[in-house]
């Protein structure tokens, strides 16, 4: 993620390739994100009193992510998936996408408390790290290079295939680099979005009512929606659309790097200047949506209903390096979101109040702290 010029394009391409090849994202691998999520309406069915949704969501999303990568179904009871998933969020809770004032003066690190967001973040990722790394040699041990069976294996495979070749980029090291991304990057903006649009049902009853009827026209309660009834509802698809221009998970792009001199709208832009996307700037402008700050999904509707594509909706950033996860993003979040919504209605717990649904800043924009009670749906 933090890689620019022939090593960025080689380890993208590489896995973008290998991700289309496992299903990712696509229908072959929507039985992985079905089955999570029946777990995870299972678990909120023996939960008593109210939930965290973060934690609940962050779970499912790393497990649906390991089951490309790692080739593994984790186990929700495991304890050190929720460790794993609380770690992260104070991760990304506490880091700065610009590096802060480590990235200007890196000496100052020597002389940090503990408990300051440089450790936090760098002690977070030690953990991912740790554990991408005991799989990475599991893996090693259990290869059969006839018989991949997920995103490391292959990547093994395309180590041992390069391996005399003295420009590779393929090396264990950017391995783990290319794991904890996808690890990190996955499971708290998937979780985030998920929790804000519960969040936001909450407080648009009136929203959640015609999601809710929309589904049970289409879909039913007997069976889980799939990615194939999206272009059935309309107004489901807006709000999430919604969703993600009101409290998209990532409100600004990854750092990038000037290639060359240029002007960018009369301002000039040297060479080698880090450059952020304010992707929020442009979700939330005032002049082009008139009202950004009015939660409103009916903005994504045609006059006769049916969706509004709007070319100012980048929750995934835009161009060659827009999110890798894209796909599997917008389909993890569209079922686990719907099948809530399909089987349960939530309702806030007074005792964690909400002040305003800004969110949380660090890394990514994270919900704010709420509980919520849950009441299945008869
Ligand atoms: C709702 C969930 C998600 C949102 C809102 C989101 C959003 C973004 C955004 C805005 C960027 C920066 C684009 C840029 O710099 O121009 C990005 C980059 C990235 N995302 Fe996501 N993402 C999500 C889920 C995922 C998932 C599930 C994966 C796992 C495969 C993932 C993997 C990545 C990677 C690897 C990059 C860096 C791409 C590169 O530098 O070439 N993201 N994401």
């Amino acid at each position: 993620m933090f890689v620019e010029g022939d090593l960025w394009k080689e380890q993208r391409r590489f896995a973008l390739h290998q991700f289309r090849n496992l299903g990712f994202g696509k229908r072959s691998h929507e039985a992985v994100v079905h089955d999570e999520t029946r777990a995870l309406l299972q678990e909120i069915r023996k939960a008593e009193g109210s939930i965290t949704l973060w934690e609940m969501l962050g779970v499912s999303n790393l497990i649906i992510l390991w089951a490309v990568m790692g080739g593994k179904r984790l186990e929700r009871s495991d304890d050190r998936l929720w460790d794993l998933v609380v770690r992260l969020n104070s991760v990304f809770r506490a880091g700065d996408i610009s590096g802060g004032l480590v990235q200007s003066f890196p000496f100052i690190r020597h002389f940090l408390p503990k408990d300051h967001r440089f450790n936090v973040v760098n002690d977070g990722f030690r953990l991912v790290n740790d554990y991408i790394k005991e799989a990475i040699d599991e893996h090693r041990k259990e290869l059969d290079p006839n018989d991949p069976r997920d995103f490391i294996d292959l990547y093994l495979i395309e180590m041992d295939k390069q391996k005399d070749s003295r420009d590779t980029t393929f090396e264990e090291v950017q391995l783990l680099a290319s794991c904890s991304d996808i690890f990190a990057a996955g499971t708290e903006t998937g979780s985030a979005t998920v929790s804000f649009a519960i969040l936001l049902m909450t407080l648009y009853p009136e929203v959640m009512a015609k999601v809710q009827k929309e589904l049970d026209e289409v879909v039913g309660r007997s069976r889980l929606p799939s990615i194939e009834d999206r272009s059935k509802l309309p107004y489901t698809e807006a709000t999430l659309n919604e969703v993600f221009r009101f409290r998209g998970a990532a409100p600004v792009t990854v750092p990038h790097k000037a290639m060359k001199d240029a002007i960018l709208q009369g301002s000039r832009i040297p060479a080698e200047t880090m450059v952020i996307v304010n992707l929020y700037s442009v979700m939330m402008d005032l002049e082009y949506w008139s009202d950004p700050h009015t939660f409103r999904p009916e903005r994504f509707l045609n006059p006769d209903g049916t969706l509004r594509k709007d070319e100012r909706l980048i929750p995934f950033g835009k161009g060659r390096r827009a999110c890798l996860g894209e796909s599997l993003a917008r389909m993890t979040s569209f079922i686990l979101f719907t099948s809530l919504a399909q089987h349960f209605n939530f309702t806030l717990d007074p005792s964690v109040p909400v002040p305003n649904t800004e969110g949380k800043s660090g890394f990514t924009l994270g919900p704010p702290e709420f509980k919520v009670f849950t009441k299945e749906r008869l």
